[in-house]
């Protein structure tokens, strides 16, 4: 009798934990779905407790076939803006609609301001540009602008570009098998290190890429500060590259009579900027011009490998540049030369279309916002314009995965590209990326370099990963051979 009285007693307390487990989760389900104040919440999905939708998504993204399987699914559901849970933040809603992401985007400051996960904005520092608002982002963003304004580009930036390709690829050439992926972060760090701290190739520029590799893979990692964790090695990086910075200002505050033509002693002139923000802003531009580009630049190469229809197409435009210009290889083009390369544009937006760096921006809500379907994202809620999403859209871009530089021919000679929606690369607004310019002229002048000197050959075969952020997942290995000279 009292064992029967035991398995009563233990089943009773089962089936009341069981029922008060299922009310808990009913009612979390509630609280998701009608927001405290009523509202009528966009549709979407919970996902599980406190993960929510996270691995659901990085596992779509990971699909090399399909890496917009996620988004599609609750597309077809919900809607181009739906809610999920994601990135730990289960108030949050994902927008793939071209016309929503351009309206979340101009409204930056006023019905939405950008709001970035804490772990990134503990890595690029309090004065990182994604990190301030208001009037200080205003005056940063206005410095890189001016920065990388057109005079800069088409004299100082024009040069070192090219200075520096006529340096590197020689030595590319020497190696004869490279990781093109590796090759091209470093490029592209020595050339932004020139601009921002006057610094040469070197041992320490080297460093510096190493830091950065660790800088960069911290910030999507599980953000632990215990000693080993990628998170940790972040820090250490993110500690060492700001000493770096500090040393240049000690250096510029000892030796002012040296002449230097780089930002950092531009920025020293600012009274109304302190040190700690003079670093931070340093530090950010490195990192915002710097994987961008150079990840841009390796795609290039891969989607050319794969279409030969497309690289000899883009070989002709600058063979034939490189014609008018006497056939003199190392000779440096001028910014007439660059406008005149149309097919180069061409490549230049499919490659940002199908391998953009920047997937997506985030935006908190600063008030009750409408959307269509009467619909409302409530203040406080975070909002993920998923620009890559889009990107990679049927509906807006026809066999979207597949590489083809002629659609944007049409609309390039049309200038309708800037109104363009769907394609929206670099954001758009008050932060609009100041650093597009830049980054489309490194990736037109290597392209020029890279096919007039070079024919290369894959050495494995290569495949796009999307998780967690666009990569080649072999780092692209390649033999090079020289092109042969025209004329030859
Ligand atoms: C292929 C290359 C690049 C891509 C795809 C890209 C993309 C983007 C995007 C999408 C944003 C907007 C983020 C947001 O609204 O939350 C952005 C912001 C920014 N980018 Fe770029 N970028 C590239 C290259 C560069 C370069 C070369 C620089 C400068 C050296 C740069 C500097 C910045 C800065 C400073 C911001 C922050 C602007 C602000 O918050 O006011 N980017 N970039």
């Amino acid at each position: 009798m009292a064992i029967m009285g035991e398995t009563l007693h233990s089943l009773l307390v089962g089936l009341v934990c069981f029922a008060l487990g299922m009310l808990l989760l009913e009612l979390y389900k509630l609280a998701w779905r009608v927001d405290s104040r009523g509202y009528k919440l966009p549709p979407g999905s919970t996902g599980l407790p406190l993960i929510g939708e996270t691995i659901s998504f990085f596992r779509g993204i990971n699909s090399t076939d399909q890496p917009r399987r996620y988004i599609q699914e609750r597309e077809k559901r919900y809607g181009e803006i739906f809610r999920s849970n994601l990135f730990g933040r289960s108030r949050i809603v994902v927008s793939v609609n071209p016309e929503f992401n351009k309206h979340v985007l101009q409204h930056e400051g006023r019905q939405f301001q950008a709001n970035y996960p804490k772990p990134l904005r503990n890595l690029i520092g309090k004065f990182g540009l994604l990190a301030v608002h208001g009037d200080l982002q205003k005056k940063l963003h206005g410095t890189a602008v001016n920065l990388l304004r057109f005079e800069r580009l088409s004299v100082d930036f024009m040069t070192d570009i090219q200075n520096l390709l006529h340096t590197t690829l020689p030595k590319w050439q020497a190696k004869r098998d490279i990781h093109l992926q590796e090759e091209c972060h470093q490029l592209v760090l020595n050339l932004m290190a020139k601009q921002l701290m006057d610094l040469s190739p070197s041992k320490e520029t080297e460093e510096i890429c190493e830091a950065f590799g660790h800088f960069s893979e911290a910030l999507l990692a599980i953000p632990l500060r215990i000693p080993g964790t990628a998170y940790a090695r972040g820090f250490k990086a993110r500690e060492f590259l700001i000493k770096r910075i500090y040393e240049g200002i000690e250096d510029r505050r000892k030796h002012p009579q040296v002449v230097r033509n780089d930002l950092l002693t531009k920025l020293l002139k600012e009274d109304s900027f302190s040190e700690e923000l003079i670093a931070d802003f340093i530090l950010f531009l490195l990192f915002a011009g710097h994987e961008t580009s150079s990840r841009s630049m390796s795609f290039a190469i891969k989607f050319l490998t794969d279409c030969p229809k497309a690289y000899q197409e883009l070989k002709a435009e600058h063979d034939a540049l490189l014609q008018r210009k006497g056939n003199r290889r190392n000779g440096n083009l001028t910014w007439d030369d660059y406008q005149s390369m149309k097919f180069t544009q061409c490549i230049i937006n499919e490659t940002l279309r199908l391998g953009n760096f920047a997937p997506g921006a985030f935006r908190e809500a600063k008030e009750d916002v409408k959307t269509k379907g009467g619909f409302v994202i409530p203040k406080g809620w975070t909002v993920y314009v998923f620009l890559t999403g889009t990107h990679l859209d049927e509906k807006y871009h026809s066999s979207a995965l597949t590489f083809n530089p002629w659609r944007w021919q049409q609309l390039l000679q049309d200038q309708e590209l800037s109104k363009n929606p769907s394609f929206m690369p670099f954001g758009g607004g008050a932060r609009l990326c100041p650093g597009m310019h830049l980054a489309k002229l490194e990736l037109a002048l290597f392209l020029h370099n890279f096919v007039t000197k070079f024919r290369w050959e894959a050495l494995q075969d290569e495949k796009i990963s999307y998780f967690p952020f666009p990569r080649l997942i072999k780092g692209l290995p390649i033999r090079l051979h020289p092109q042969e000279r025209l004329g030859d």
